[in-house]
């Protein structure tokens, strides 16, 4: 019997080579994409090129996008032998999961891979926008006495220790649950949130966490907003200018899940009418683009969506997908069980039944 293939795109594997060989390669036949954009892409899978493989495999998030967004267009040209994409990555706004799952095809995320180091991320940023390291570093680095000095006795008037403070979390997800452990343990603040669906009870009670019903209740009480919310058409622009309003005065938000959940513009004028006091921004609304307005204000701290940026992760990331497609396609190319790490269970459930 052939094996069945699971289509590569993207970057060649890094790290995990044995498991590659000796687990993945003995049950799937390989095949790398070669299509430099979307208009070849279409092209080879209208000529059935890659012929009727049974997963997309996408090892690194950082390459293999050169098709595009996966929306409607490119899922219904998708083979009916495909059964999962898996893929590293947290997030997943390049692709359209729901109508994967209405095609009766798995999305896999790269899950608990890159829980560690974004909760790390989200901890340094929270740190960061209750005292004013950001603002220090600039000073400092202008190495001008008087600017090191005028900075030294203004930071002792305008930072606040987190302990005591509320971290409101919008989306408890894997990542946020190890940020609001971190942040409750190591800097002693209160952990609220607010999420679509309310976590069990012993989570809560573990974290210590207090349920919102909605955003704009978690919003009113948090002293600083942490987001974890997947970007997609209801998350888009959802810190807008009504939202800061019914921030508290002074507030501080970070941002380490996607930079479109944040309208940059409502975020510009609230630091600017000191509505918020600071910001934590490792993700940008036209990314690779950062805001010139944001770049020059002192009480923002801005990295180049890292958060997620350690070796640790690019290695789990590749062994989780490989790990996703194993559990899912059985040696007929048939399903043989769910993946680990779904994001469309409800919706690949609900065309299954
Ligand atoms: O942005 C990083 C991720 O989605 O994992």
């Amino acid at each position: 019997m052939p094996k069945p293939i699971v289509l590569h795109i993207g970057e060649p594997i890094k790290y995990n080579q044995d498991f590659y060989e000796n687990e993945f390669c003995k049950r799937f036949q390989v095949v790398q994409n070669d299509c430099p954009d979307r208009a070849t892409f279409v092209q080879a899978l209208k000529d059935e090129k890659y012929g009727n493989f049974s997963a997309i495999y996408r090892p690194h998030f950082q390459t293999g996008g050169e098709m595009g967004d996966w929306d409607d267009e490119l899922i219904s040209l998708l083979p009916r032998s495909v059964r999962i994409f898996a893929s590293a990555g947290a997030g997943y706004n390049w692709a359209d999961v729901e109508a994967l799952g209405r095609r009766k095809i798995w999305y896999a995320n790269g899950a608990g891979a890159s829980d560690e180091a974004v909760s790390d991320t989200a901890l340094y940023m929270v740190l960061s926008v209750f005292r004013n390291f950001t603002r220090a570093q600039l000073a400092a680095r202008t190495c001008d006495p008087e600017k090191f000095t005028a900075c030294h006795k203004l930071c002792a008037t305008i930072s606040a220790n987190p302990r005591g403070h509320v971290l409101g979390i919008v989306g408890l997800g894997n990542i946020s649950k190890k940020l609001a452990y971190k942040a409750k343990m190591a800097l002693g603040m209160d952990i609220h949130y607010y999420d679509v669906v309310r976590a069990p009870e012993n989570v809560e009670k573990e974290l210590g966490a207090t349920f919102h019903p909605s955003l704009h209740s978690l919003l009113g009480v948090s002293d600083c907003i942490s987001l974890h919310t997947p970007l997609n058409k209801h998350t888009q622009d959802l810190i807008n200018t009504e939202a800061f309003a019914a921030m508290k005065p002074g507030a501080r938000l970070v941002n380490t899940a996607r930079g479109q959940v944040v309208n940059e513009e409502a975020l510009v004028e609230a630091l600017n009418s000191g509505k918020i006091s600071a910001a934590g921004l490792d993700v940008h609304y036209h990314e690779p683009q950062v805001s010139k307005e944001l770049a020059a204000m002192e009480n923002v701290t801005l990295t180049t969506h890292i958060s997620g940026g350690a070796l640790n992760t690019r290695i789990n990331f590749e062994l989780n997908a490989m790990r996703n497609i194993l559990a899912v396609v059985g040696e007929d190319g048939g399903f043989i069980g769910e993946p680990f790490t779904p994001v469309n269970k409800k919706a690949f459930e609900e065309a299954s039944s």
